[in-house]
């Protein structure tokens, strides 16, 4: 048995990414405007991922429920999309769509799917998730939230729709205050969820569609 995580390209290009993004508290502080894609430009050079930890549980939930779909919101430099594009890579069925609002941050993310050989399993979709993944297909079996935590919430109604029965969603820093809203809905059983609180990092929780 083999996983794209032990490809030596793959691992060094995660090795150099979390490299980069272990630097993310050495930038500048700046001002951050209110607006969601000032917000993103503003952030443009700052990485801002998921841990090594969650990228290997991503994988294994992808490996386990093998999605016909997997939908991410907030792409980034793409370290997640590559933890969920290697595990569609080895389940042999089912394609990634990321989305993220900084062109920067698109460019490199496609080429670090690009190096990885992975660039034909994903599509990134630049603009603001609430807009360009309103039509990516269903039925979606994994859904990432991992943008700005307030607009989990929203994103998660835009696509509740298209998820599968039995369908895996997953928010990263579920400890930021403005998880509140997210929290509480998926966390309250008349909402079709059952879910529990994950200690990889920042706390994901982990939510079933049922
Ligand atoms: C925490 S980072 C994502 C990290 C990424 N998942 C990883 O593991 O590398 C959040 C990203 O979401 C993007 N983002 C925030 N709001 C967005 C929106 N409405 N649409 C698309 N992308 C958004 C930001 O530009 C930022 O790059």
């Amino acid at each position: 048995m083999t996983t794209t995580l032990h490809d030596p390209t793959v691992r060094t290009l995660l090795d150099e990414l979390f490299t980069e993004a272990a630097r993310d508290d050495q930038r500048p502080e700046r001002h951050l405007p209110d607006d969601s894609q000032g917000r993103a430009d503003a952030l443009a050079d700052v990485y801002m991922p998921i841990s090594e930890a969650g990228g290997r549980l991503l994988y294994a939930l992808v490996r386990a429920i093998r999605p016909a779909h997997v939908v991410e919101f907030g792409t980034s430099y793409g370290i997640s999309t590559l933890y969920l594009a290697a595990a569609v890579k080895d389940n042999g069925v089912g394609h990634v769509y990321g989305s993220e609002l900084s062109a920067t941050k698109v460019t490199a993310a496609r080429t670090s799917l690009a190096m990885a050989g992975l660039a034909d399993r994903v599509t990134i979709l630049e603009g603001d998730a609430r807009e360009t993944l309103a039509a990516v297909p269903g039925p979606i079996g994994l859904l990432l939230l991992d943008g700005w935590k307030e607009l989990s919430l929203p994103v998660l109604h835009l696509l509740e729709p298209r998820l599968a029965s039995g369908a895996l969603v997953v928010a990263d820093d579920i400890t930021m205050p403005s998880m509140r809203d997210y929290l509480d809905h998926v966390r309250d059983p008349a909402n079709g969820y059952l879910g529990v609180e994950f200690p990889v990092e920042d706390g994901m929780e982990i939510s079933c569609r049922v």
